[in-house]
């Protein structure tokens, strides 16, 4: 944002205007959401960089809209843009108030307006700031943001003190990532982008991108007329065990319904007929297990022998954590070329990233934030308190495609990460990563590279959620991971 910021201001478009333009279309936003505002108190918290310049022309516009508008700035003298447009309001009836004042004109206020902090902000919200987010957060009415909630970093969604939480966020130009990434993304409550007019000549190539429909055009391969069902893509699943099965069997639909040609299914000897009869179309067979039901480590010759009939393998899911699975992860993972998913027992098993680093073939990890936690040795809680440069530090330490899971889905490869942005929290249930593994798996035996395959599987994965809310209109709470089968097709329509 910066960058095009400078970009525009370099072509000769004056940074006050990109500031007008901005808060301008901000307001229309905020009076859409909350207007008429006519007679209504307006608190806006203005701070002392260009966030707060914005404050003061949403101030005067929302004085314009009737407004009773107050404000507070954080600082006595201004320069530039801020300056000019704070003393405008100094010739219109809009109230500023000083400190002490403050906190009287929040209980009164029927709207307040979070301008103290945007993408100029890192690291802990200093001095008085932190006392002023916390009486906003405290205080009864509707907060709206303006471009990032203060005191999440707008560049990484990492929150480290008191941080605003807003109903609303109106970005400049783009959303921020700290707007959709949690923990920022959980105070940034509903998220709109004005157009503050920057010219395409001043756009940027983010390293952070959002993956929606438009992103994923020409993305996913289709199946040709020509096609038999080991050309239209052959998963191998490796999962499950003698006392779990449905993980094995979500697996192996999620990869059904994403278009894969012929599933095959290695599971434990005496779970195989099971999971047979519960998959029609896939072909399954039993490996080695040990005294637990577990594929033992003597399994991997098993495994290697059917994969050449595959051209894709899933690793993982409820295959068991232990000695044999190391064993079965290892020697699966050295054994050969075909593009590989590990998820859950896999990734459990794995003795860390690096372990994947000398691998020749494509390699997509799919951990929520426990098993990322566990694989980088920090922790489930540091990594959700840093999605991004978790995701980013194990791409780069794995040499593989990450997919981290969450209320945010992160895909990040080499030097990029996308950001999803399907999903629900209906999704929030049992064996819906599963699915996940089975689709993206799907989607790497059709040909698709691991960043565009797990982008896309994200994608539909959260938008068959969606689908089911929209199709069903039940409450979110009665999802159960098989009801996306019958929306996975729907949503990769929407993409073809
Ligand atoms: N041309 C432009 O530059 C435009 C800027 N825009 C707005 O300007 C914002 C960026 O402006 P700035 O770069 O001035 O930055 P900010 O206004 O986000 O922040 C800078 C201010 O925050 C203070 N600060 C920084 N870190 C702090 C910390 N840890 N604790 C307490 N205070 C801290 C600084 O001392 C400074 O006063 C955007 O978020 C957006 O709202 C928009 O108006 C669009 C155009
Ligand atoms: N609150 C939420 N909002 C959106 N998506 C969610 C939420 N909670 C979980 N998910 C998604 O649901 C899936 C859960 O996967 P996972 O935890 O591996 O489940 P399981 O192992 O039971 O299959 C992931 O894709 C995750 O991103
Ligand atoms: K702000």
């Amino acid at each position: 944002m910066t960058r095009a910021d400078r970009g525009a201001q370099a072509l000769g478009i004056p940074g006050g205007v990109l500031m007008e333009r901005a808060s301008v279309g901000m307001s229309r936003a905020i009076l859409d959401s909350f207007g008429p505002l006519a007679g209504r108190r307006v608190l806006v918290a203005a701070g002392g960089g260009n966030n707060g310049g914005d404050g003061f022309v949403i101030a005067r516009e929302l004085y314009r809209a009737g407004a009773d508008v107050a404000v507070f700035a954080t600082k006595d003298e201004y320069g530039g843009d801020a300056a000019v447009n704070l003393d405008v309001l100094r010739n219109l009836a809009v109230r500023l108030v000083g400190r002490d004042a403050f906190s009287e004109e929040l209980a009164g206020a029927d709207l307040v307006v979070d301008a103290l902090l945007g993408t100029g902000f890192e690291g802990e919200v200093r001095g008085d700031l932190s006392g002023l987010i916390r009486e906003i957060n405290d205080a009864a009415a509707p907060v709206v943001a303006v471009d990032v909630p203060s005191g999440v970093n707008g560049s990484t969604g990492e929150v480290e003190g008191p941080a605003v939480r807003a109903d609303l966020t109106v970005c400049a130009h783009a959303a921020k990532v700290g707007c959709v990434v949690s923990p920022g993304g959980d105070h940034a409550g509903r998220v709109e982008v004005v157009d503050i007019g920057i010219p395409p000549e001043a756009e940027v190539e983010a390293a952070t991108t959002w993956t929606d429909a438009a992103s994923l055009r020409g993305v996913v391969p289709r199946r040709t007329g020509a096609a038999h069902k080991y050309s239209a893509g052959s998963l191998l699943i490796v999962a499950g065990s003698s006392s779990a099965t449905g993980a094995t069997v979500m697996v192996g639909r999620g990869a059904q319904r994403a278009g894969c040609g012929i599933v095959f299914v290695v599971t434990s000897e005496s779970a195989a007929h099971r999971v047979d009869a519960a998959l029609t179309e896939a072909l399954v067979s039993g490996a080695p297990e040990d005294g637990d039901g577990l594929m033992s480590g003597d399994a991997v010759e098993h495994i290697l022998g059917m994969s050449e009939r595959a051209s894709a393998i899933v690793l993982g899911p409820a295959a068991g954590v232990g000695e044999g699975g190391r064993r079965l992860v290892e020697g699966i993972l050295n054994g050969t070329d075909l593009p590989i998913l590990l998820d859950a027992d896999a990734i459990t098993n794995l003795p860390g990233p690096g372990a994947l680093a000398a691998r020749s073939g494509p390699t997509v990890i799919t951990p929520h934030a426990g098993e990322l936690g566990r694989l980088l040795g920090t922790g489930a809680k540091e990594v959700s308190a840093r999605r991004l440069s978790s995701a980013r530090r194990t791409a780069e330490e794995s040499r593989s495609c990450v997919l981290l899971k969450g209320t945010d889905t992160l895909v990040a490869e080499g030097e990029r990460v996308a950001v999803n942005s399907t999903g629900t929290h209906a999704l929030a249930t049992a064996g819906t990563g599963d699915v996940l593994s089975g689709v993206i798996g799907a989607l790497l035996s059709r040909g698709a590279d691991p960043y565009d395959a797990a982008r896309t599987g994200a994608w539909a994965h959260g938008r068959a959620a969606e689908l089911w809310l929209e199709r069903t209109g039940r409450p979110v709470e009665s999802m159960v991971a098989t009801d996306l089968f019958e929306y996975l097709p729907e949503a990769f329509a929407e993409l073809l």
